[in-house]
Parts: C-alpha cells; sequence; structure tokens
C-alpha cells in the first residue's frame, strides 16, 4: 500500500500542545481541552526513496498534485525569511466514520477498531508565522500549511503492531538534524491520550476513512536550514516501524515573510 493512503485522506488534522515539555519549552499555556489545526493536502511530501523517481515538477512551482502511487518526493522547502521548526509526530489514519463520540462510549480500545494503520510525520511549523499569528489572534493557516510542510512516511497497518493491546504507551519518536538528535518522546506522555483525541474532535467534525490525524510533538522543537538533513524514527516497543530522512532547500517563487 505504502503511499496510496494519502489519496483518501480528505483532511488533516493536528492536535496541538499535547506534550506539557513541549508547552512549556515554547512557553505556552496548556490548553483546557484538545485543539486542533489543519494542513492541506498540498503540504505532503514523502521521502526520496531508492528506486522512487523524484517527481517533476512544473518550472518553480512547489506542489503538483500526488504522483499515481501516493507519493511526492521531495525535498523540504523552506519559505524566505521563515524560520522553520520539525515538529516529530504519531499519525493515526481512519478507516471509519466516527461522528459525535461520547466520553463514555468511545474507549482505548475503541482507536484500534477505529483506524487502519499509522504513520510517522513531520509537522513543520514557520515559527515567527505563527508567533506572530498568536499575538494577532490570526490563523495558523500560513505557519502550519506552507507546500512540503508535511513531510510523512509509508503507511504502517495496525496489524503490524505487536501490542494491540495498549496503543497508548506503545510509541517511540526520535528526530535529528544533520545526525544531531534533537527530539525523543513516548506516546505515554501524552497529555490527551489517542482515544480522547478521536472522541474530541468527532463531536466537532466528523472523522472519515482516510482521515489523517497528527496527535502533537513532544519536546525538543528546533530550526532547519537550507542544506540541512532531517532524519525521524518511529519504534513500537524497542522495534523500528519506520524511518524517513528529508532534504531541506529554499523554496522557489515570490514569497518574502512580511508582517500582516
Ligand atoms: O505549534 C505548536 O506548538 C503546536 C503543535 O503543533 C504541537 O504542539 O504539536
Ligand atoms: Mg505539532
Amino acid at each position: 500500500m505504502s503511499y496510496n493512503y494519502l489519496k483518501s485522506a480528505k483532511k488533516i488534522i493536528c492536535i496541538g500542545r499535547n506534550y506539557a515539555a513541549h508547552i512549556k519549552e515554547l512557553n505556552n499555556p496548556t490548553p483546557k481541552q484538545p485543539f486542533f489545526f489543519l494542513k492541506p493536502i498540498s503540504s505532503v511530501i514523502t521521502p526520496i526513496a531508492p528506486g522512487l523517481a523524484r517527481k517533476e515538477l512544473p518550472r518553480d512551482s512547489s506542489y503538483h498534485g500526488l504522483s499515481v502511487d501516493g507519493s511526492n518526493a521531495g525535498p523540504i522547502l523552506i519559505p524566505s525569511g521563515v524560520k522553520v521548526h520539525h515538529e516529530v509526530e504519531l499519525a493515526l489514519i481512519m478507516d471509519k466514520y466516527v461522528s459525535n463520540a461520547t466520553e463514555e462510549n468511545f474507549t482505548p480500545s475503541d482507536v484500534y477498531d477505529s483506524i487502519s494503520g499509522f504513520a510517522l510525520a513531520l509537522d513543520l511549523t514557520a515559527r515567527n508565522v505563527q508567533d506572530e499569528a498568536k499575538r494577532k489572534g490570526l490563523p495558523w493557516s500560513i505557519g502550519k500549511g506552507f507546500d512540503t510542510f508535511l513531510p510523512i512516511s509509508k503507511f504502517i497497518p495496525k496489524e503490524s503492531i505487536v501490542n494491540k493491546q495498549d496503543l497508548q504507551n506503545a510509541f517511540r519518536l526520535t528526530c535529528s538534524v544533520n545526525g544531531e538528535p534533537r527530539q525523543d518522546g513516548t506516546t505515554d506522555m501524552m497529555l490527551n491520550p489517542l482515544h480522547k483525541i478521536i472522541q474530541h474532535i468527532s463531536t466537532m467534525i466528523s472523522l472519515e476513512p482516510g482521515d489523517i490525524i497528527l496527535t502533537g510533538t513532544p519536546a525538543g522543537v528546533g530550526e532547519i536550514h537550507p542544506g540541512d538533513t532531517i532524519s525521524a524514527e518511529l519504534y513500537e516497543n524497542g522495534k523500528l516501524l519506520v524511518d524517513m530522512k528529508f532534504d531541506c532547500d529554499k523554496r522557489p517563487g515570490p514569497y518574502v515573510y512580511k508582517e500582516t
């Protein structure tokens, strides 16, 4: 299946501030309930794997649709004047419709039933754009939604998870830049667990098969620059499930960051 799952995503929903140490490192308040934002499908890129030819893009464009196999192999593009931060995150891939679930009827075991699998993702963030939006009460769409701001791995079917009974405590996420470790966190540290995330979103926005949910980043976020190489790994109970690597380039085109 590999990258075909990306063709079915109708929306990409990202939970913010779900790990205490990340909230602290950016001096943010802890939300009273989960909150989220959306990323556009045009922000998706996939690793340039051996044998997977880099997709030809029309001159100067940064996105031209997913390939027929769902991939969009290419580098991370850093827009001019933008401080881009990496945020490594576990992604859930929905398999069922979930709508208006309640805390009583949506339990941790319902997570396994409602998803088809997982992916490893980087919720890239234009931190200076986001900081300005936070100050001014503006949306985060630009800061989170630039082309290439969602590097994502191949699909990991849920059947490949060994401990299906305890997904919440199963995963470790790591990320390094130019070989230097930056992020290393485990999903047992989430403030809002996976079942609460799905249930809460579904009370406002119904989840559909194929939708992608990013579950928040652990501590250690930091800047990446053109010329850097970033790598990330996802482990389940000590076993490597997937890893991925991306180069960083300058974004072509006219965009230069200016205050709104
Ligand atoms: O940009 C942020 O700090 C919010 C967020 O996405 C996260 O916590 O993963
Ligand atoms: Mg994030």
